[in-house]
């Protein structure tokens, strides 16, 4: 029987504890693979000295299992940063944002000497787009950010659509703001495409991990965990 997605997922959660060195501090992201990162991070014998994290639902399954969360304004390094992603290519370039923990995500990230890449085999694409690409927005800058994005941003174009939570409202990040999910784009250069998109007034973050792109990624495979190296 072929392994569900979700048993792909825990198995690089639990394959990513070997980039883990214990006693030290490290970043973790968020989402449904990390939450498998962090039931191993929990079951470790020499365990960690604490984590910066990047949201509120991370935090929380942390301080669960006994885990110290610091303020990443205490820490200036972090070995190493574990996170999942919506989409990589093959220079390890991300799209990331889908769980709405793309900017704390990003922050995290950049205080980290490597980044690690947890993701299942189908989050592996040859150029970044077919996801829609999250972007964290100020409110009042809605409506101009989507007709950017309309017009075109170094020659594609999408429909930016405001992300909405369960009961309709606008879905609210931990950081009191708003997501816009860009459908039809095709991201030819991510790290020209990631400035070009932080320049619009209004935009918090954009969801193309380029410039703080994986340095390894643990992709799971029906034939076991492949581990990519950029
Ligand atoms: O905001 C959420 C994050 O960027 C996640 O790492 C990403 O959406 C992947 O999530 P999952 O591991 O649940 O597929």
């Amino acid at each position: 029987m072929p392994l569900s997605q979700d048993e792909l997922k825990a198995r690089v959660g639990r394959a990513a504890i070997d980039y883990v060195r214990p006693g030290t501090v490290i970043g973790v992201g968020t989402g449904s693979t990390v939450a498998h990162f962090i039931a191993a991070l929990g079951a470790m014998p020499e365990r960690i000295a604490a984590a910066v994290s990047s949201s509120e639902r991370s935090t929380a399954a942390l301080r669960a299992l006994g885990i110290d969360v610091l303020d990443a304004n205490d820490v200036e390094h972090l070995d190493v940063y574990v996170d999942g992603a919506d989409e990589v290519d093959p220079s390890g370039y991300l799209i990331k944002g889908g769980g709405g923990a793309l900017t704390r995500e990003k922050i995290v990230a950049a205080l980290a000497q490597r980044f690690v890449c947890i993701v299942d085999a189908s989050k592996a694409v040859p150029v970044l787009g077919a996801f829609p690409l999250p972007v964290e927005v100020v409110p009042m800058a809605e409506a101009s950010v989507r007709r950017r994005f309309a017009g075109g941003v170094l020659g594609t174009s999408g429909d930016a659509v405001l992300r909405l939570a369960s009961d309709g409202t606008p879905y609210v990040t931990d950081n009191g703001q708003h997501i816009l999910d860009v459908h039809g784009l095709r991201i030819a250069d991510p790290v020209a495409f990631e400035s070009a998109v932080n320049d619009i007034p209004g935009v918090v973050t954009v969801g193309v991990f380029a410039h703080q792109k994986a340095d390894v990624c643990l992709l799971g495979t029906a034939d076991g965990v492949r581990t990519i190296t950029y």
